[in-house]
């Protein structure tokens, strides 16, 4: 299916920030429909969708066949939501952060069924700072690291998912950085392992990500800052355009990003 292809689109959590941005977005974008949406508790009609009890999934689902389903919701509903969608055939785009290692097992063993993309941030700025965050925690081997994410008074999970990608990202290419320090207190010199991990919560902050690397007398800092939540909402139906239609399997945003930059070389050749 193409990006231009006519897309139908479950989404789940249609009651929250993002599911309704999601909504917002799809109303904005030719071609796209909601097919199905649903929340846990009952809401308005979100930008004129109606929103079901999410209990009707399975049963919607079975019926609307939507090509994606498109997930923000919690952990263990992300997972209710993929067994729903590996039951009904139906591919499966979750941004939903926090989850266990236990649950992510539960979203791999979905992915035998149908294709599922899980992407801890849909923003392109934030791919894109993932790969310079590699490239500098690379170039200067012996640098302190230091993490801070700022969000929302109401987000729930800490720290954040994409700390927890770009963690990740670094600990691969830096070996020697292998302690996550959440926070410190009191007596609390830094050790040569550490990565310091800073997860502020205040007011209606979308999203900021900044990695601080120090050494050798001098700073570098690169910083991420989400506009508003209509940036990961875009990138999301982005992701679901480029997974319908694909063969089962696990998937990441870089895979859309990946796709659209060797589709543009190709165009440029
Ligand atoms: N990947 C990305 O780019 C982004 C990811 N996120 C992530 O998306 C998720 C949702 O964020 P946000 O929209 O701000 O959160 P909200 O709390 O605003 O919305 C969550 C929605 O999911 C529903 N929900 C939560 N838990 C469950 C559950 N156990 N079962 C069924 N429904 C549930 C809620 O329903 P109810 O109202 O009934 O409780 C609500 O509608 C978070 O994990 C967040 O980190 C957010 C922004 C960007
Ligand atoms: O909950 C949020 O709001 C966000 N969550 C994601 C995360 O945990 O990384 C992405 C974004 O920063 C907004």
């Amino acid at each position: 299916m193409s990006a231009d292809s006519p897309l139908s689109v479950a989404v789940t959590g249609a009651g929250g920030r993002m599911g309704r941005e999601v909504i917002a977005a799809a109303a904005d974008r030719e071609g796209v429909t909601v097919a199905v949406a649903v929340n846990r508790s009952p809401v308005d009609p979100v930008a004129g969708v109606a929103v079901e009890d999410a209990d009707r999934l399975d049963d919607l689902l079975a019926s609307e066949r939507p090509d994606v389903l498109i997930d923000f919701t919690g952990p263990d509903s992300a997972v209710a939501y993929a067994e729903a969608c590996a039951g009904a055939g139906v591919p499966l785009v979750t941004g939903t952060t926090g989850f266990a290692d236990g649950q992510i097992e539960g979203l791999r063993a979905a992915s035998d069924a149908v294709p599922v993309l899980k992407a801890s941030n849909f923003a392109r700025g934030v791919a894109a700072l993932r790969r310079a965050v590699r490239e500098a925690a690379a170039a200067l081997p012996g640098y302190d690291v230091e993490l801070t994410e700022t969000h929302h008074n109401a987000k729930r999970d800490a720290p954040s998912g994409t700390a927890g990608s770009i963690l990740d990202d670094v600990e691969e290419v830096r070996e020697d950085l292998d302690e996550r320090v959440h926070g410190r207190e009191g007596d609390a010199p830094r050790s040569a392992g550490e990565i310091g991990v800073h997860a502020r919560r205040a007011g209606d902050v979308t999203g900021e990500h900044e990695v601080l690397l120090a050494g050798n007398r001098e700073t570098l800092e690169l910083t991420h800052r989400a506009g508003d939540r209509g940036v990961f909402a875009e990138g999301a139906l982005d992701a679901a355009a480029w997974l319908a239609g694909r063969d089962a399997g696990w998937y990441g945003f870089a895979d859309v990003l990946d796709a659209g930059a060797a589709a543009d070389g190709a165009a440029n050749e």
